[in-house]
């Protein structure tokens, strides 16, 4: 009895001594297994003692076998966790087998045959009993590890198979789209066989606007092809529909194996679920037998979970496998693709549904799982206190006994611990089972989506077939309806013809009829037409003969009329050189310096006695009554105020003409403010003065002697303000010009800077004089006052060449507005305006200065005393022409400034310039003639 419970304490001693962070590598805990097993046996065998259940020990091995192999199967972690589970087990098993081999062999009181009874003790100590429980529930602790182990493999297991699910899926997706775009294509394509349709049936209807006109043949092959085409779709729909009867087919032969599947994977659940009921069973016993707890039957849920789950796995796979096969397969036709989808995304939905309803289940159970181990944990608790209990009643027991006591106390912790890390795990379980129902559902809202795609696109094709359908229907109404009208027209046209051949033939009978009858007047005619014929003939002898003589005359007639155009043209030459000799003569004799008076008339509202009386048979004399008493004055011309403005400009053509030989002339008006300067110079719009009318006469005169002349013009404007010269044709018109001498030693003066134009026409110069105009009044805020103070100068230079001589003539033609010539700087005038009239008045003083140097005959004509004098040089001197046009207000408060300017134009009246001299230049070079 003693040495039984000396090996006892021994087993004891040697199993709880280990402490789980020590353990003892595999190899060398195999190793120490099999040298128990080999020495336990071996001692079993010496001492003739058979061990007592081999079959058991069998058993035991087969589990160490297992939980190897499935610690290298499963992944690392897995392994690892499975091969720690495996080195517990591995590691209590041996002692533990003979402990309970013992105790079983103790408890049955079975004497092995063959063998020497072992010492028996009828009474089981209470020690022994605690032992022998705690051995059984570390033994169903390992097995729960082990199980553990196994879920963690199928969760693996599960991953993986998600993650190719995934992947077929994507796969398919792929495949689906591609799917659908053919199916697009193929829509694209019959749409554009329906508008070909459309077009042809558009002609034919064309072609029945008009029956009566020839478009036969243009319906005939419209419906033709229409039929052909017609044909061919038909043809095609026949073939589509061998095609989807042939996929539904296979649709029905993969439907059948897919029953087959399922009903095999039945079985193979049936199966399974049979053994696992006989595991049950076979667990049940044990457990009354060895009074197991209730973890072992959540272990055998756990298990049963485990195995649901794996099922449904593997059902899962065979259709994702079918369907990837399926989606491998070549298809064509879109109806029967569309099938395949909606049977297998159904299938999928339904093993999604059957695995969620699992993973509920699943998640139910776990919960319960997790309360009942809590509850577990409650009663080992208590039951440790029991035996903590017990262990105080046993400390008067020998030492063995409380040593056994203190290491249960000590090694009582650690099983709480390995407890409460197998509940941890329990929770990450179910956390993962959490997440795997949260991807299931997200997988089922994407088949979900995806079969509502499915659905509308057949939906669409479903339409689509309908509505070509009922397209081909109306097209073969139409084609019908076509054929019909066709039949119609023809008949219709044929009656048409047959009416038109019979009036034609009527027609024909009358012209028959009606050639009878004028057959004697054709035989009339043609004896007509053949004598016109010979006088035809006789004609066009005679008409050539005429032709000839008629030629011969107009030979002698040219020649006739060569000599009397060259004689014509001498004498054409001689009096034009007669005319310019009258002509000079004419200015000669009136004077190279005319003077002339204009008397500006009154204001019809502001009608008086004028103090100025003219004769009416004398135009050269007028008296001004002045301070009471009467003073004449004798001019060249006195314009009274009735004159017009053609009446002025006839009387200074001649001059004006002349610069066109050659001369250079100046016409310059004077008189106060308001006289009328600028009325006679310029003039209106409507009613234009001398410029205008003298330019247009001489461009009048350069059209009439064209061919005999060639003339080119060149036109500047200034104006001279305060002294200042300004040009009116520039582009910046109030930068300041001066006038200086000629560079080239000609001793000519000219203005640097200043625009000299070329014109071109008449019209351009109208364009200059509208420039210059806008010009000066951009000076000024009050055009009036301003051009009573300031001068305009236009100048025209005119080259001529004549063309039969070769003779080149340049003439100038300086026409001045001058400034108003009242004495302003007498009536007390300040400032600026006093500055004004001084400048003016020096100007017209200097004109008068260089008047009187030339009346008499002075050798200094004194031109450079003011810029106008200065510009006009060349005009004024001798040799030149000068018309000085005097205006005259007719009004009694101007006399005084009147009485001036017809004695300023009396003492310029007085000076003789000389014969006028022609600028003149030939072969010999320049002359003055
Ligand atoms: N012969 C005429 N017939 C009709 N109206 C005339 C005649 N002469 C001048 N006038 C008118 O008299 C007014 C003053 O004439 P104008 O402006 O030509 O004078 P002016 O001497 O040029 O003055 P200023 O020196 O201020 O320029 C104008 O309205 C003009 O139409």
């Amino acid at each position: 009895m003693y040495a039984f419970y000396s090996l006892l304490v021994y087993i004891i001693y040697t199993f709880f001594k280990r402490k789980p962070g020590v353990e003892p590598r595999e190899g060398a805990v195999r190793e120490t297994h099999k040298q128990n097993q080999a020495s336990s046996r071996k001692e079993m065998i010496e001492g003739s003692a058979k061990f007592p259940d081999e079959d058991l020990w069998l058993e035991f091995e087969e589990i160490d076998c297992s939980s190897d192999s499935d610690g290298v199967s499963g992944s690392e972690d897995e392994a690892g966790s499975s091969a720690q589970g495996s080195h517990f087990s591995e590691d209590i098993s041996s002692p533990l087998t003979e402990f309970l081999a013992l105790k079983q062999d103790t408890a049955a009181g079975v004497s092995v045959p063959g063998h020497a009874a072992p010492p028996t003790d009828k009474v089981m100590s209470p020690l022994l009993t605690v032992t022998s429980h705690l051995i059984t529930f570390l033994e169903h602790y390992s097995q729960m590890q082990r199980l553990q182990g196994k879920a963690q493999e199928y969760r693996a297991q599960l991953r993986r198979e998600e993650r190719r699910r995934r992947k077929q899926l994507r796969v398919l997706h792929g495949a689906y789209r591609q799917r659908v775009r053919d199916k697009m294509s193929l829509i694209e394509s019959l749409e554009t066989v329906i508008s070909e349709q459309q077009g042809v049936l558009e002609k034919l209807q064309r072609g029945a606007m008009f029956p009566l006109y020839p478009s036969p043949q243009l319906s005939h092959v419209g419906v033709h092809k229409l039929v052909e085409s017609i044909g061919v779709l038909q043809a095609e729909r026949a073939q589509l529909k061998e095609e989807i009867s042939g996929l539904r087919q296979n649709v029905e032969v993969k439907e059948q194996e897919k029953h087959h599947l399922t009903s095999d994977l039945h079985k193979q659940v049936e199966e399974l679920k049979e053994i696992i009921r006989e595991r049950e069973l076979e667990l049940s016993e044990l457990r009354l037998e060895m009074g197991v707890t209730d973890s072992e039957k959540r272990l055998q849920n756990l298990s049963l979970e485990n195995q649901s789950l794996k099922e449904s796995l593997v059902v899962t796979q065979g259709l994702l496998d079918k369907l990837a096969t399926m989606s491998t397969q070549p298809s064509t036709l879109i109806v029967k693709e569309n099938e395949d989808l909606r049977s297998k995304v159904h299938h999928l939905e339904t093993s999604l549904q059957e695995k969620m309803e699992q993973l509920v289940h699943t998640k139910g159970q776990v919960d319960t799982l997790q309360w009942r181990k809590e509850d577990e944990i409650r009663h080992l608790d208590e039951k440790i206190h029991r035996l903590q209990f017990s262990l105080e009643n046993e400390k008067r027991k020998p030492p063995e006994v409380q040593y056994i006591t203190k290491t249960l106390e000590v090694e009582s912790p650690a099983i709480l611990k390995s407890l409460t890390e197998a509940e941890a795990r329990n929770r990450l379980l179910v956390d993962q089972v959490s997440v795997q129902g949260e991807k299931c559902q997200k997988l089922e809202e994407q088949l979900r989506r995806s079969e509502d795609l499915t659905t509308s696109l057949s939906a669409k094709i479903l339409a689509y077939e309908t509505e070509i359908g009922n397209l081909k229907e109306g097209l073969l109404q139409e084609i019908y309806q076509l054929e019909a009208q066709k039949e119609e027209a023809i008949r219709e046209a044929s009656q048409c013809s047959e009416q038109h051949l019979e009036n034609v033939r009527d027609q024909l009978s009358g012209v028959q009829t009606r050639l009878a009858l004028l057959q004697p007047f054709l035989k009339r005619m043609k004896t007509d037409y053949n004598s016109l014929r010979s006088q035809v003939r006789d004609f066009s002898q005679f008409y050539e003969l005429s032709i000839h003589e008629a030629r011969k005359q107009i030979c002698r007639a040219a020649t006739n009329v060569s000599e009397t155009n060259r004689d014509l043209l001498q004498r054409y030459q001689r009096e034009v050189q007669l005319r310019k000799r009258y002509h000079n003569q004419l200015v000669e004799l009136k004077g190279n310096i005319r003077v002339l008076c204009r008397l500006r008339p009154q204001e019809e509202s502001r009608e008086q006695d004028s103090p100025i009386t003219t004769d009416v048979n004398d135009d050269t004399r007028l008296a001004v009554l002045y301070k009471g008493k009467e003073k004449a004055f004798e001019l060249d011309k006195v314009f009274f105020p009735q004159a017009s403005q053609d009446e002025v400009f006839l009387e200074i053509e001649p001059v004006i003409m002349s610069c066109m030989n050659g001369y250079n002339v100046c016409i310059f008006a004077y008189g106060q403010t308001g006289s009328g300067k600028t009325y006679t110079m310029e003039g209106t719009a409507e009613d234009p003065g001398i410029n205008y009318r003298g330019l247009q006469a001489l461009y009048r005169e350069m059209e009439a002697r064209k061919g005999l002349w060639e003339y080119t013009v060149r036109m500047s404007m200034v104006e001279i303000y305060n002294e200042v010269i300004r040009d009116l044709l520039s582009k910046e018109p109030l930068e300041k010009l001066d006038v200086k001498l000629n560079p080239d030693g000609s001793g000519q003066l000219h203005v640097p800077g200043l625009t000299s134009t070329e014109v071109t026409s008449f019209r351009h110069i109208k364009k200059l004089l509208c420039l210059g105009r806008k010009n000066r009044a951009t000076f000024c805020t009050n055009m009036n006052e301003r051009s009573s103070r300031s001068h305009a100068l236009l100048t025209i230079t005119i080259s001529g060449r004549d063309l039969t001589t070769e003779t080149v003539t340049t003439g100038k033609l300086n026409l001045v507005d001058l400034a108003g010539s009242e004495r302003v700087w007498k009536s007390g005038a300040e400032g600026e305006r006093l500055k004004e009239a001084q400048n003016i008045n020096k100007s017209l003083l200097a004109l008068g200065e260089v008047i009187q140097a030339l009346r008499a005959k002075q050798g200094h004509v004194p031109f450079r005393n003011s810029k106008l004098t200065y510009l006009l040089q060349d005009s004024l001197g001798k040799g030149n022409k000068t018309v000085m046009m005097v205006q005259v207000s007719p009004l009694e408060g101007n006399i005084g400034e009147t009485v001036c300017s017809l004695n300023f134009a009396q003492r310029v009246c007085k000076v003789e310039l000389g014969p006028a001299s022609r600028k003149v230049e030939n072969g010999a070079g320049k002359a003055d003639l």
